[in-house]
């Protein structure tokens, strides 16, 4: 049989690692599918380095466009990021008929819906494992393993470069920046690390998996997005001390009301296996209908697993490269047909349990007033610490809520902000309360 023939767009860490697995592992691979795997072309902006990494069997380019027209190439595999020219490129290589592999999840994110619109008219895959916690195969159970189900919840340490960061700052006292720049010099990071620590990375990634679980098409825009670059170690301190970690987690659920997509900071029970996720390595955890709770682990950027599922995908592509379109899995889990256009729910109307920190003057009676308020809201209280004394006047007052809608938190520190003798506005982190334990 004629080797599948790769166009390869962009050489950089995933693209370089995923040459890298193709040098070591073809025999492996071709033992697997009975068929070889060649890179015809490939196209980056440096192209000696591209040379250097490829070989002299691989035509280079810096044009991605001669990639994506070159009669020689059945998969465009898309590994340069973004949404600029790698959108253009993938386009332009689904209405030339080729099959599509890509990582780039803030392509999907933005653009999913129109691109998986017209890669099926055009009778072609786009495949996307690499796109969603590197490389554990996420969007392989979502779409095929657990397709059985109804999804109820999934709640995922997703972006790693944002773990990395908590997990060097908790565990060896790094500093916010010197952690990222760790993050960077070990590829894990994007391009414009702002995606990573701002939450949008995550958000990219949850938007996905929510249309897979829930058969929706991409909502991106409407996901609630909050980072981890304004969180503060003294609230990673006082958490550890009540026996909690802070990850920033992408959570979706379904409720009769609408469907919840947001990406914030989040108090997890350390004895959550959640919890003990540290460095690049991230976890999704989903909840379904019939098989209850099922977690998945591994790393979620770097070289070597991200090309470990961009390799998968090219040998799905390869397999089904001759099958009838009633035979591939849909994009999105669901026939296009059956996609349900089911609203977000504004972050006012989630649900979820609630960390607060108030600095109030240390004098009697300011314990009791903020307690008042959040009862007035309906808020119950879980519990309430003063943590400790900042000077001689000043106390810090952490309390840990049970859950509770975001409204009547939110209405409760506006009034508690408003107290005399508060005198900072009041720090918010949510807790996951979810899944079972
Ligand atoms: N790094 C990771 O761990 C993971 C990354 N991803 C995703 O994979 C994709 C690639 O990421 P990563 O490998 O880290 O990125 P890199 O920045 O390391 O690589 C990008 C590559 O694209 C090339 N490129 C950029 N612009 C152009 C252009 N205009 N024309 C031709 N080539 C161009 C670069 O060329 P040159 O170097 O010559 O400038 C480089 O080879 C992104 O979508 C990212 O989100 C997904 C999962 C994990
Ligand atoms: N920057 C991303 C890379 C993988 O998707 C991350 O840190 O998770
Ligand atoms: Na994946």
């Amino acid at each position: 049989m004629q080797p599948l023939r790769i166009g390869l767009l962009g050489v950089g860490t995933v693209g370089g690692g995923t040459v890298k697995l193709l040098q070591n592992n073809a025999h492996e691979i071709t033992r697997r599918l009975g068929r070889e795997l060649i890179i015809t072309h490939a196209a980056s902006r440096n192209l000696e380095r591209t040379r250097t990494i490829c070989g002299p069997d691989t035509n280079i380019t810096d044009n991605v466009f001669d990639v994506v027209t070159a009669p020689d190439v059945d998969v465009v595999v898309e590994l340069i990021g973004g949404s600029t020219i790698a959108k253009d490129a993938v386009i332009q290589a689904i209405k030339n008929g080729k099959h599509i592999v890509t990582a780039n999840k803030k392509l999907l994110a933005e653009y999913g819906n129109e691109i998986f619109r017209l890669a099926s008219e055009h009778n072609v895959m786009v495949m996307y494992e690499a796109a969603v916690a590197g490389g554990i195969p996420i969007i392989k159970a979502l779409r095929e393993g657990l397709a059985a189900n109804h999804i109820e919840s999934i709640a995922g340490i997703i972006n790693g470069t944002s773990n990395f960061i908590l997990s060097e700052m908790r565990a060896n006292g790094s500093t916010f920046p010197e952690a990222l720049a760790q993050a960077q010099a070990l590829g894990y990071a994007e391009a414009d690390p702002t995606f990573d620590i701002e939450g949008h990375d995550a958000g990219h990634k949850l938007s996905i998996i929510s249309a897979l679980a829930f058969g929706t098409p991409i909502n991106f825009s409407q996901c609630y997005l909050e980072g981890i670059s304004q969180l503060q170690s003294l609230d990673i301190c006082y958490a550890e001390e009540l026996g909690y970690r802070i990850k920033l987690l992408g959570i979706t659920r379904k409720t009769p009301e609408g469907i919840e997509l947001r990406v914030h900071p989040t108090l997890i029970p350390e004895s959550r296996l959640l919890a003990k996720v540290e460095g690049v390595m991230n976890a999704v955890s989903v909840q379904a209908d019939m098989i209850g709770q099922t977690l998945y682990y591994g790393a979620g950027a770097g070289a070597g697993p991200t090309a470990s599922a961009v390799m998968a995908d090219i040998m799905d592509v390869t397999r089904l490269q001759n099958a009838e379109a009633s035979y591939r899995v849909p994009y999105l889990a669901f026939q296009s047909s059956s996609l349900q256009n089911i609203s977000i729910l504004p972050m006012d109307e989630i649900t979820s349990s609630y960390y607060l920190r108030v600095s109030a003057c240390d004098e009697p009676g300011v314990l009791g007033e903020i307690a008042n308020i959040l009862a007035a809201e309906n808020i119950s209280i879980e519990a309430l610490i003063q943590k400790g004394i900042i000077n001689k006047e000043t106390a810090e007052i952490v309390i840990l809520t049970h859950s509770t809608k975001e409204r009547f938190i939110k209405h409760a520190m506006s009034q508690i902000q408003a107290l005399p003798r508060v005198l900072s506005p009041v720090t918010m982190i949510r807790m996951e309360s979810l899944h079972p334990r």
